[in-house]
């Protein structure tokens, strides 16, 4: 589904990225992990050709994505930081969405799931940072595309929240379809991802199950694999 080949992105002088090489294959839940400043985002933002990197190329279902933008319309993202007009009410973002998207959507049983209804004539500036997450889950899951992208989608949920969301996201593995997802919280990972997919100093580290990752490091859980690796740099 996405191949990546060589890719470099540098902001001015900070190398952030150089020389990734990743496949993504179809139908499966990938996490994107690594230490803060990694390139996560960046990595991830270059698949949505929100940023343009200096090296590499990028194929989404087989097509080269420079100077292609259609294929956007097959990838539903949830950014790290969503940034909508305060004034606008849940209701109206939600149609002004839908409106930009030209998409069939299926927000009511996500509003149900997410106990928004309350919410929906409120302005999006005076609601706490884990009901505007909520809104931002139903703005991305509304839609029904192949690719979903996830940057840090747990942020400020309450548990029953975060409950709806794993199961939002196997349901969505069992259509068929390819999710990534970055994320410090590694027991929410543990339990949802197929693959871990490991930056570290710009290129991928690993690439593999949660399985192989435990007997490469010889850790018995991945929160301790993880750490493990970024001692084992530390010391090197
Ligand atoms: N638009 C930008 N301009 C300049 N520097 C940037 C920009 N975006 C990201 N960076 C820098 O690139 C590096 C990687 O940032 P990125 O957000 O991709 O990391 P991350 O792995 O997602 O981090 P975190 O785990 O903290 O969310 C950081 O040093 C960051 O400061």
């Amino acid at each position: 589904m996405i191949h990546i080949k060589e890719l470099h992105k540098s902001f001015g002088k900070n190398k952030v990225l150089s020389g990734i090489n990743l496949d993504i294959e179809t139908n499966g839940i990938f996490a994107v992990l690594g230490p803060n400043g990694s390139g996560k985002t960046t990595l991830i933002k270059s698949i949505l050709g929100m940023v343009l990197p200096q090296k590499g190329t990028i194929t989404v279902n087989g097509g080269p994505i420079k100077k292609n933008w259609k294929y956007r319309e097959q990838i539903d993202y949830l950014p790290q930081i969503a940034n909508f007009p305060g004034n606008l009410k849940v209701r109206e973002l939600i149609r002004m969405i839908q409106d930009l998207r030209r998409k069939p959507s299926e927000e009511q049983r996500l509003i149900t799931l997410f106990q928004l209804e309350p919410f929906m004539d409120k302005r999006l500036s005076t609601l706490s940072g884990g009901t505007k997450q909520k809104v931002n889950i139903v703005l991305t899951f509304m839609f029904d595309c192949p690719l979903i992208v996830l940057d840090e989608p747990t942020t400020g949920l309450d548990p029953a929240s975060l409950i709806h969301l794993k199961g939002l996201i196997r349901e969505e593995k069992e259509k068929g379809k390819t999710i990534l997802i970055t994320s410090h919280i590694m027991q929410f990972v543990a339990e949802v991802a197929n693959t871990i997919v490991y930056i570290l100093e710009g290129k991928i580290y690993f690439k593999g199950s949660i399985p192989e990752l435990k007997e490469q490091t010889r850790q018995n859980d991945l929160e301790h694999a993880i750490a493990a690796i970024a001692n084992a740099k530390n010391h090197a």
